[in-house]
């Protein structure tokens, strides 16, 4: 019984990974401001165009002056930024937490559009704003997410500015912040080195798989800042090792075969990793409330009963309540129905009888 039930849950999972599968895979573009999250949107989408295979995109900005890509959702459309921020009295920030709260309310319409194009789109790429934390730490930053996450293929594409980050200690925040995103998230992850183009991502490489290159670096340093880096390159060493990160230019699009094959990886660890993890958390989750429900169910019936002991009431029909709901038929055939429609029914023969006798 419990193979069969077993068997019965694994088939319900691999039927529910097959439907993911054949949906598009959602990237969710994240970084620093100025890191070139929009660039990169831009050129990835301009040469999936050129492919003949275009993406479904879906600006998350609210604050944006304008999007230099076709885009397909833009949540500039349904929610006006500047007016948020009028009637809430709200500064930049909160206007745009406001305007993505009030989206993520929407959120099922656009899942339900981006489901449409399943048959013919293979990603869905959502351009976040500049201010990470507004959507990394929000609420509806985290509803959107796990939305996503639950319906679709997902990977968090985190855009790092490489001309930026030649500073040890920067990169270092980079990498913290990249860190904390992950482990919040739980998704496939890949760290785009951005602006190649000028600065090249050997070294941040380097300082991922050496940790004396990364200390070399930091060699003529030695203020509180260098050794907390130094220490926390120690502490990162785990989360470096199973780190996908590829060089990008977001204006010429060199690196972008290497993009594509890193998307084709995330997504078999969406399907090997974070699915039946998902799925498992689920199951409990279900399980969890059913368990609670019938707990609940038998301590109400227990403390009904005790009351009812309490004060000498018996239940059965006709008492004070029954234990079955009764339907309307059954209530007619109920004994002091009878007596009552025989009255009513005298009751009418002697009125007949009168007006009878008082017309002769
Ligand atoms: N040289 C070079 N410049 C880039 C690259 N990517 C982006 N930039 C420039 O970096 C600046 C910021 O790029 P955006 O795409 O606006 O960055 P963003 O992360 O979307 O910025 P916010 O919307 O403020 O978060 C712009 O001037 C871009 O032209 C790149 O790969 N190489």
């Amino acid at each position: 019984m419990a193979t069969a039930k077993l068997a019965e849950d694994e088939a319900t999972i691999d039927s529910t990974l097959l439907e993911r599968h054949k949906k598009p895979v959602c990237l969710i573009v994240l970084g620093m401001a100025g890191s070139g999250k929009t660039t990169f949107v831009q050129q990835l989408t301009s040469r999936l165009h050129a492919r003949s295979k275009p993406p479904y995109v879906i600006n998350l900005d609210p604050a944006c002056r304008e999007v230099p890509y076709p885009v397909n959702i833009d949540i500039r459309d349904t929610v006006n930024y500047k007016e948020v921020m009028k009637q809430y009295s709200l500064g930049p920030n909160g206007g745009i937490v406001t305007s993505l709260n009030l989206f993520a309310t929407k959120f099922d319409q656009v899942i339900k559009l981006v489901e449409k194009r399943s048959t013919n789109t293979d990603l869905a790429i959502f351009d976040t704003p500049g201010q990470i934390e507004v959507f990394t730490w929000s609420a509806s930053g985290t509803i959107i997410t796990e939305t996503l996450a639950a319906l679709f293929p997902t990977v968090v594409v985190y855009v790092i500015d490489t001309v930026r980050s030649v500073s040890p200690i920067t990169f270092m925040s980079n990498m913290l912040y990249a860190c904390s995103i992950l482990y919040k998230l739980r998704l496939p992850f890949i760290i785009v080195m951005n602006k190649i183009d000028v600065v090249k991502h050997d070294y941040a490489m380097e300082w991922m798989k050496d940790f004396d290159a990364f200390e070399l670096a930091l060699s003529s340093d030695s203020s509180y800042n260098a050794n907390l880096s130094r220490s926390l390159s120690l502490t990162l060493d785990e989360f470096y090792k199973d780190l996908t990160a590829v060089g990008f230019s977001a204006v010429t699009g060199e690196g972008f075969d290497e993009f594509l094959a890193a998307v084709d990886a995330a997504v078999i660890e969406y399907e090997t990793d974070y699915c039946p993890e998902h799925d498992r958390l689920q199951k409990l989750q279900t399980e969890a409330r059913s368990k609670d429900k019938t707990r609940q169910k038998e301590q109400f019936e227990s403390d009904f009963q005790e009351t009812n002991r309490a004060l000498g009431i018996t239940t059965g029909r006709h008492v004070s309540h029954t234990n079955e709901i009764l339907l309307r038929s059954q209530e007619e055939d109920r004994p002091g129905h009878k007596s009552f429609r025989n009255f009513m029914e005298e009751q009418k023969k002697k009125q007949q009888s009168k007006s009878n006798s008082a017309s002769s």
